[in-house]
């Protein structure tokens, strides 16, 4: 999960200068292996005709010898050969420079803890489940592992430039909350959606959220929530697409012409926008009825 984390800058004790922990994968309890397990189940049976067909079939890669959590030393060793990438554990949300440098040299940050048994329908910190069921079955996918690597020195290169409030959006909007179109049917390829039992079937089935066709420029100025479902879903044509927009274009003017523009407040509905869904966004007024 992305998002505006205020991270203190020094990693904590147990973690190394780049904020990796060692997994202890011996310390999980067979409460905390039981809790995966029933994510797990729930959100298999619920995914296929849901997750797009690359998510589907990186899913494959977490069917490791042990149940319950992975082991990311023998998860990392089958991802290694697939694509390049690797899981570390990290404590919690790092810093962002940290976060890209990870990235760029293909290592995921996952943490290694997971939810309590009363957390199984949503919480906001990435756990383990939302990091590895969530994140690395995408990472399986030789388009998309490319398209992290490049994110990552995006990010790297978003710094320099004061530019990551677009990039966190671009992240939010496609690795997180993405929307892919697959021949007539509508697909979930966004770990933020894929990890949660409610918003797998919000995202595609409900009235309430508008589903606009992916666009750079306006995803990067498109503001966005933390705390709940989406208001909004970018839909990409194909993650070949999505690769050619992002690592062959120069952002740095991107950038700049985007500084000189309003953000788009998220619900909103602009001219230019190529609108799969008007939303009605009963859902978000119902809760703000609260
Ligand atoms: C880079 C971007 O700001 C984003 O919010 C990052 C921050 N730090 C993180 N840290 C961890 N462990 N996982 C994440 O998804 C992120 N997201
Ligand atoms: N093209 C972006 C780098 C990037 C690639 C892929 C994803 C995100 C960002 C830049 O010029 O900064
Ligand atoms: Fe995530």
């Amino acid at each position: 999960m992305a998002d505006e984390s205020h991270v203190t800058e020094t990693p904590p004790a147990e973690a190394a200068a780049d904020w990796t922990i060692a997994q202890n994968w011996q310390h999980y309890t067979a409460e905390e292996h039981a809790t995966w397990d029933t994510l797990f189940a729930r959100q298999s049976q619920l995914l296929p005709g849901r997750a797009s067909d690359a998510y589907l079939r990186g899913l494959d890669v977490l069917k490791l010898s042990k149940p319950g959590i992975p082991d990311f030393a023998e998860l990392s060793e089958r991802l290694m050969k697939l694509t390049g990438w690797q899981v570390v554990a990290v404590p919690g949300l790092v810093p962002d420079d940290v976060f890209f440098d990870h990235m760029a040299n293909r290592r995921f940050v996952a943490g290694n803890f997971i939810r309590r048994p009363d957390q199984l329908d949503y919480l906001q910190e990435p756990d383990v489940f939302h990091d590895v069921f969530g994140h690395v079955p995408m990472l399986a996918d030789p388009v998309f592992a490319d398209y992290l690597e490049a994110y990552g020195r995006g990010g790297q290169r978003a710094l320099g430039l004061d530019a990551l409030k677009y990039l966190g959006r671009l992240y939010w909007y496609t690795v997180e909350f993405g929307l892919i179109q697959e021949g007539d049917d509508l697909r979930i390829y966004g770990s933020g959606i894929v990890s949660s039992f409610a918003e797998s079937r919000f995202a595609l089935d409900d009235p309430s959220p508008n589903r606009i066709a992916f666009d750079i420029a306006r995803v990067m100025r498109t503001e966005y929530r933390i705390d709940d479902f989406q208001q909004n879903y970018f839909v990409i044509p194909s993650f070949e697409e999505l690769l050619r927009v992002t690592v062959e274009t120069d952002f740095a003017p991107l950038y700049e012409e985007l500084k000189a523009q309003e953000d788009i407040p998220v619900a909103a509905i602009v001219a230019g926008d190529r609108v799969l869904t008007q939303g009605t966004q009963h859902y978000a007024r119902s809760k703000a009825r609260g």
